[in-house]
């Protein structure tokens, strides 16, 4: 195991320190204006994939303090540690391995001393098999109708990394399927999918690595009922509903014949799931050579992360990156802004990714952390946040530094749409970054011809301090494979943020309280006392619940 490390007991921490506050006040106007070269020193390229990070607060040295910070941690040694199916996930004494699911070289990766690939490959086979069988038409419903709409049922890693993609993919999308996605317990996600379907040609996927989420079991068990309301006899289950699960027993006890059950393990994290069997919705939809591309583009990023010197290596400069404006500048947020509408759910997908990783006050000694750890992710396509949330980015009092991403070519090509989105992509970094003086506003009103009282009255409103930082992610086109470059490189940034914050990146116990609170409260709905057993504001509100209940 990779040395725990306190982050803030560096060399590296105490001079990061020392040099925030030699450098913090510097403007990136000035840094650009003095250096021509700027932009060639902090930008770096993969693939078809650009990063320049210019545009941000950092000097040569800043880089040079950041990457020795993240030696003294020992990310190296946490690196291979990852690929090489240590026990990483301490907490739940497992290996984290998603990084074995896109492993299209095949060579071998061990867990407890066994190969894990031959496994890996056999599901993606029995993925590609029944992928196939439904984009052509060949698996059948049971009237002899060839499926043509998919209902994944799923919540969290189960749901969220699947409907990113498949929007995200829609360009290649197969014509003759319609994918939906159920999530929340709230009858009306799946009432109101139900009222599009047709149960003859549809094909239900319980997506779940437990199979007892409370939420996709309670929506499994309505749209099983549903469905036997329509088609009769429970024979035809088999043909509508499959498991992609990690419990065979639970998939049994449903009713799915394991035959029609995808695996998976227990070293796969629900939150990096996407590549693993949770994937069948993504191949059905977008065909599996579609499935296999976005996993080529990860492991793609997986050797470049591996093998590329931390100062090259994308993941590692933007952990780096983020961890300079969390500890130092003290930034509470990261926004994640695609300018491209089909990645619209790629921050919400982030948000699950990072916050469920890095949200952790234990470091991996069991002390409480002296230091912040993972920061708050969101964010909206471009150009809608401009017209609802830019403001405050801009002339707000926090500091938000953002990722701006955008394809050079877009897959839809009507018009001069994408040379204006792009023109309001570059435009934002611009204006972040360069701001707008006192002399030029009151130049700017001169010219428009507003009153000297005017200036006087309005150009304090108008300044725009700049300064704000942002890294641009500009790649040639949105196709699977570079998508899933993009998500890996977001998966090993996170990695690298829980290695230097020293938190356990692969848990997730923060989300058992609620759930289990909730199990507790589910039959005090039902009954029909007044309830007593919390504090008064819970007391309060559940009574209210129940009275406006009876009411109706
Ligand atoms: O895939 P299942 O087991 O239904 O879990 C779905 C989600 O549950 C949540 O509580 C978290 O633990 C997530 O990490 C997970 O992705």
């Amino acid at each position: 195991m990779f040395p725990s490390i306190n982050p803030t007991t560096t060399q590296a921490w105490a001079k990061l320190t020392q040099h925030y506050a030699q450098t913090k006040d510097h403007h990136l106007r000035d840094a650009f204006a003095a250096d021509p070269q700027r932009f060639e020193k902090f930008s770096v390229t993969f693939e078809d994939i650009l990063l320049d990070y210019s545009k941000n607060r950092i000097t040569q040295e800043t880089t040079q303090l950041l990457v020795q910070l993240a030696e003294e941690c020992g990310l190296q040694e946490a690196i291979e540690a990852m690929f090489t199916g240590e026990k990483i996930n301490f907490t739940e004494d497992r290996a984290v391995l998603h990084v074995a699911l896109r492993n299209l070289s095949g060579t071998p990766i061990l867990e407890d001393g066994k190969d894990v690939m031959p496994e890996v490959n056999r599901v993606l086979a029995q993925v590609e098999k029944f992928s196939n069988a439904v984009v052509n038409g060949a698996w059948a419903g049971y009237t002899g109708k060839p499926i043509d709409t998919i209902v994944n049922i799923g919540i969290g890693g189960s749901d969220l990394g699947p409907v990113m993609v498949t929007e995200a993919l829609k360009a290649y999308q197969k014509p003759n399927i319609t994918t939906y996605f159920v999530s929340n317990v709230d009858g009306t996600h799946i009432a109101e999918t139900l009222k599009k379907i047709n149960p003859e040609t549809t094909l239900f996927m319980i997506a779940s690595k437990t199979f007892t989420t409370q939420e996709t079991m309670t929506n499994a068990h309505s749209a099983r009922t549903w469905f036997l309301e329509q088609a009769g006899d429970e024979e035809h289950i088999k043909k509508h509903f499959v498991a992609l699960s990690t419990n065979a027993q639970a998939v049994a006890e449903f009713g799915i014949d394991t035959q029609n059950m995808f695996g998976f393990w227990d070293w796969v994290g629900g939150r990096y799931s996407l590549w693993s069997a949770i994937g069948l919705s993504i191949a059905c939809t977008v065909g599996y050579e579609n499935f296999r591309e976005l996993l080529a583009g990860a492991h793609a990023m997986d050797n470049h992360f591996r093998k590329t010197p931390l100062e090259q290596n994308l993941p590692v400069i933007l952990a780096l990156l983020g961890i300079w404006y969390n500890n130092f500048y003290e930034a509470e947020s990261h926004a994640l802004l695609p300018y491209d509408q089909y990645m619209h759910r790629f921050a919400a997908y982030f948000q699950q990714g990072d916050m469920e990783s890095n949200g952790k006050y234990i470091d991996r000694n069991g002390e409480t952390v002296n230091y912040q750890t993972g920061p708050i992710i969101w964010g909206e396509p471009g150009t809608n946040g401009q017209h609802a949330f830019y403001q405050l980015i801009h002339q707000g009092t926090k500091l938000i530094p953002c990722d701006f991403l955008a394809p050079a070519l877009s897959h839809n090509p009507i018009g001069d749409h994408h040379a204006k989105l792009m023109a309001n992509f570059f435009a934002q970094t611009e204006a972040l970054m360069n701001g707008k003086t006192e002399e030029q506003v009151t130049e700017e009103m001169q010219q428009q011809g507003c009153t000297q009282q005017d200036v006087q009255n309005l150009k304090a409103f108008k300044v725009f301090e700049g300064n704000r930082p942002t890294n641009s992610i500009l790649f040639r086109q949105l196709t699977p494979r570079t998508l899933g470059s993009l998500i890996a490189m977001y998966e090993h940034k996170i990695f690298v943020q829980g290695v230097i914050w020293n938190v356990y990146s692969f848990d997730q116990w923060g989300v058992e309280l609620g759930k289990q609170l909730a199990k507790k409260i589910l039959p005090e709905l039902t009954s029909t006392e007044e309830v007593t057993s919390h504090d008064s504001s819970t007391n309060g509100l559940i009574n209210q619940f129940k009275a406006f209940r009876q009411e109706a």
